[in-house]
């Protein structure tokens, strides 16, 4: 039996107050404590991993070595315009690869993920499921998320490098 204890990531939330609260997935993982939201930039921890879909490089298990991991739950209208300007702080702006999104408002969109999609396909990618899990459990849709990208996830979670992401992601779309 594998008793290894599993890491717990940080969760931070940059929250751009652009978004229907009551819809809002970062808004609900905060209420649970599951991740922590602010609404300053500077807030977010030095070094964190950024997931940003406009990233250059892809997330991988190469970035186990983190702590922390920050999305920006801002309007998807803005993403554009917001992540560049956070290129100044020291942070690893990463991609997530080829996933579909399972939520209610972009379902089957592939790469548009929510923030609690974003965290969650991060946790599975860097090898603590379990954490994916128990955060997806808050949604009642969330289950979904993880049946409909099972194969690519797992794939993905036995990755070398952001190369190996990108040449797996190539079987997929
Ligand atoms: C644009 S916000 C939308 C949040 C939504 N309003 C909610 O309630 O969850 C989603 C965030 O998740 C992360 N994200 C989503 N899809 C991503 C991808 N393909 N690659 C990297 N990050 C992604 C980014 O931080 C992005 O800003």
């Amino acid at each position: 039996m594998d008793t290894q204890k599993l890491k717990k990531y940080h969760l931070h939330i940059y929250h751009a107050r652009q978004c229907d609260p009551k819809k809002c997935t970062g808004k609900k993982m905060a209420r649970f404590d599951l991740a922590r939201l602010f609404d300053k930039v500077q807030k977010i921890p030095r070094g964190s991993i950024l997931l940003d879909p406009m990233a250059e490089k892809a997330l991988s298990p190469a970035d186990r070595n983190e702590q922390n991991i920050t999305v920006l739950d801002c309007s998807w209208e803005t993403v554009e315009e917001v992540f560049p300007q956070l290129l100044r702080l020291q942070l690893k702006h990463r991609a997530l690869p080829y996933l579909v999104a399972a939520n209610p408002v972009n379902f089957g969109r592939p790469f548009k993920l929510n923030s609690v999609e974003a965290f969650a396909a991060a946790l599975y990618i860097l090898g603590n499921k379990e954490q994916a899990e128990e955060i997806l459990s808050k949604f009642n849709w969330g289950h979904t998320f993880l049946e409909v990208n099972k194969e690519p996830l797992e794939d993905y979670s036995k990755a070398k490098d952001s190369k190996d992401i990108i040449r797996i992601q190539g079987e997929y779309i």
